[in-house]
């Protein structure tokens, strides 16, 4: 079954080694593979910020765990400069302290106000060491290390491994510590050195895992509040000046300390923020079915991570998990990419070779940590690393990743549906609380998720109405019934409350999965209401897809659908409207090899008081997921051409379309999804009009001059059966038939087959 389900391979296009070495086209704009680079002492000025946003920083990061408020709000005012210098996008991530345990040591703040430590500690072999929990302890006692959380000690055991590091250390060089603890006596745990090591920098500390009587892993890390009291004050105040597009969850532990999280964030009126659940340990893996079904976008750290996997099982962990957000379209992002360039201007071949490989894993983002934080060379690093995702991209066959996709997405018989209607079959719900222990991806996550494949499918699921509904009902729950504390003092590490999500008596390695009752959808990708654990099991790359009964959503459906379209007209350029986002996200999900201009139409909202235009914050909160180029649309009233007309346009601008080409649009008005294929006029100022000519070859589309259909291209010779995903094409076989694909949302969810509007 699910254990036995087929993972997708690396796809190539070609094995044509001379097409492989062709340098890649020269691209104005980084739509494909985004990058997310930290803002810190290295890269914070205006200048070196505008030529990180020329070189393709899609997402600036503010780390909290190091360096004070005021030094993170200054630089983003330094961004939103070089935003207004450069006019280009940047969405901005605060990504939170939450359980990251830190050393306490003095420091003195450099004229930029970043904090400087002093007086390495050398370290020997064999030589013990004390970490001194106690918030009063003397920090400059050279005979024990200070330790952030007072609840440090009630952690350890005799025999636990500790870690500690430089802040975004590399794991090679000589500020690494691997501890064993020896004997604790709160506030004091006394360990004995297992290496040689010269502790220097800002330095975390790291719990790792501990294996039971059963052998279950536990992170006792996990037990710590979801956020500390600086990051909450950090959120409180950086969001009153400056627009937060993510909240990155630091040590995500289960999809309930992303619930929690929510709530915080909710009581804040800050729910445009969208959620990034950090994966930094193994029990991260072990809930990451729940976590992604929570999470609006995935980080898989991969230097916290490192530590609690061995090496030998990193590359297979990251090609599952990225996996596994791919079939539902969650973004994934991975980090540690290019430490060689901290200090040196060109990367290794591993290092190339690792951002290639991550590319063909579908991975959405990279993260850059020390690289652009501390590093020599920021703009560079940006620089090298698209253009090595660039080239990846290039080869990356999307066809084979869309059947293998599409192969997911079919079940084979219909007792099946009825056997588990809901997805959840026994085995699916069991293997929820280890979700990565095998590859059974999906499956897991569609039980855990079923919920909110139902409200994904609901246009107004980010309504307003959702918060005093559904979001009330959570909030409350979370202060009777356990979610995670948020904060310090909200529970003690020992006396940690029983989360809702937990089974009695299970470690606490298993809690926080059971999201079947989430509060609120995440709002990019979905999951396929019914899939089940046999329907994975089924997928077969390469193996036809057409076969069996469709159980996809109708924007998955339609997502697909355009893809496909595309694909086989060879269009330059698919564009989507969006107000949530999920719908684009479900097309990059497809990894399309063109383009994705998402159109965010502005929305006005009223809170009865004052009305707001809502927009911007999506069409930057695109910019982690590949393949999608964002623009935001001058607000319209009703349905209009013109705006699609000028989004041709602009992306003809940005270099992502050429005139003449296809494009094709998703459009959704009043809960009806069409899908439109236009093409680009002669000088790419807009789409072509109805009579002008077609120079362009291949399925070059006619256009009627009816006034229904001015702007309609029809097709002539066959088009629509081979154009539709499944071949579910009931009356598009028609020749010249369709121009139009529309799917009804007053129609059951997962109908098929589309109603084609034929013209
Ligand atoms: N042709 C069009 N002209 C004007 N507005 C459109 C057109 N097509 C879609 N829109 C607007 O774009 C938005 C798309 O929303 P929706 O389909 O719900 O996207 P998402 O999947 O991002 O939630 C809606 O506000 C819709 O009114
Ligand atoms: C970049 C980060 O991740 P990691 O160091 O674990 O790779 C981080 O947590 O800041």
């Amino acid at each position: 079954m699910a254990r036995n389900a087929k993972a997708k391979t690396h796809f190539l296009e070609s094995t044509d080694l001379k097409a492989v070495i062709d340098p890649p086209k020269p691209a104005q704009e980084s739509w494909g593979t985004k990058v997310i680079a930290t803002i810190g002492p290295a890269c914070r000025d205006v200048e070196t910020l505008a030529k990180m946003l020329k070189a393709g920083m899609a997402c600036a990061r503010v780390d909290l765990t190091g360096g004070s408020l005021q030094y993170h709000q200054g630089s983003l005012r330094n961004l939103a400069t070089a935003v207004k210098q450069e006019k280009k996008l940047c969405a901005v991530m605060l990504d939170t302290t939450g359980r990251e345990l830190l050393i306490r040591r003095k420091f003195t703040l450099n004229d930029q106000g970043w904090p400087q430590h002093e007086d390495p500690t050398e370290v020997q072999t064999g030589q013990e060491l004390v970490l001194n929990a106690d918030p009063n302890a003397d920090i400059s006692d050279p005979s024990q290390l200070a330790v952030t959380y007072s609840g440090f000690a009630d952690m350890c055991q005799p025999g636990d491994q500790l870690f500690i590091g430089r802040y975004l250390v590399n794991g090679a060089d000589q500020s690494s510590l691997y501890l064993e603890v020896k004997e604790v006596s709160p506030p004091l745990v006394t360990c004995v050195a297992q290496n040689d090591a010269v502790l220097d920098g800002l330095l975390t500390l790291i719990h790792q895992d501990r294996a039971d009587e059963y052998g279950r892993m536990s992170n006792t890390q996990a037990s710590m509040p979801v956020l500390t009291e600086s990051d909450i004050s950090a959120i409180k105040a950086i969001s009153k000046e400056f627009e937060i597009d993510f909240i990155a969850l630091s040590c995500t532990c289960s999809g309930a300390d992303i619930v929690s999280l929510r709530d915080f964030l909710n009581d804040l009126e800050l729910d445009a923020a969208k959620i990034v659940a950090k994966v930094e340990n193994r029990q991260g893996l072990d809930n990451f079915s729940g976590i992604v079904a929570a999470a609006d976008a995935i980080i898989l750290s991969r230097g916290n991570l490192g530590l609690d996997v061995p090496s030998e099982k990193m590359a297979l962990v990251q090609k599952v998990a990225i996996d596994s957000c791919n079939q539902i379209g969650r973004p994934v992002s991975i980090t540690r990419v290019m430490d060689t360039m901290v200090s040196a201007p060109r990367c290794t071949r591993a290092e190339a070779t690792d951002v290639a490989n991550a590319v063909l894993d579908g991975v959405d983002g990279i993260l850059l940590g020390a690289e652009t934080l501390r590093g020599s060379y920021p703009v560079q690093t940006i620089q090298t690393v698209l253009s090595i995702c660039r080239s990846a991209e290039e080869v990356f066959d999307s066809r084979q990743h869309f059947e293998n996709l599409m192969s997911f997405a079919m079940v084979e018989d219909e007792d099946e549906l009825m056997e588990h209607p809901t997805g959840q079959s026994p085995q699916a719900v069991s293997e929820m609380d280890q979700g990565l222990g095998v590859p059974a991806r999906l499956d897991t996550a569609a039980a855990a998720a079923a919920a909110v494949a139902e409200r994904d499918s609901k246009p107004s699921s980010r309504d307003n109405s959702m918060r005093g509904g559904v979001l009330r009902t959570i909030s409350d729950r979370s202060t009777s019934e356990g979610l995670p504390p948020l904060g310090p003092g909200a529970a003690s590490p020992r006396g940690n409350r029983r989360s809702s999500f937990e089974e009695p008596d299970t470690p606490r390695s298993g809690a926080g999965d059971r999201v079947a009752s989430m509060p609120k959808p995440p709002s990019f990708g979905s999951i396929p209401k019914t899939m089940s654990t046999q329907s994975m099991a089924m997928g077969r790359p390469g193996s036809a897809p057409a076969r069996g009964i469709p159980r996809l959503t109708k924007q998955e459906a339609m997502a697909s659908t355009a893809v496909r379209a595309a694909a086989k007209l060879r269009a330059g350029l698919i564009i989507v409207y969006a107000s949530s986002g999920r719908t684009a996200s479900l097309i990059a999900k497809y990894r399309p090899s063109i383009p994705i201009l998402t159109l965010v139409v502005p929305q006005l909202t009223s809170n009865t008081l004052s009305w707001t235009m809502t927009g911007r914050s999506l069409a930057r909160q695109c910019l982690i997921i590949r393949g999608l180029s964002p623009m935001l649309a001058a607000p319209m009233q009703g349905r209009t051409d013109a705006m699609l007309s000028q989004a041709v346009a602009v992306a003809v601008q940005r270099g992502l379309v050429e005139p003449h080409q296809h494009v094709v649009c998703v459009e959704s008005v009043k809960e009806v999804l069409t899908l439109k294929v236009v093409a680009v006029d002669a000088l790419g100022r807009g789409m072509r009009r109805g009579g002008e000519g077609s120079h362009h070859q291949g399925a070059a589309p006619n256009f009627r001059n009816d006034t229904n259909t001015r702007m309609m291209p029809t097709f002539s010779g066959e088009l629509p059966a081979h154009v539709l995903a499944n071949g579910h094409s009931e009356g598009l076989n028609k020749p010249g038939a369709l121009n139009t694909l529309t799917q009804r949302a007053s129609e059951r969810q997962d109908s098929f087959p589309y109603t084609a509007k034929v013209w």
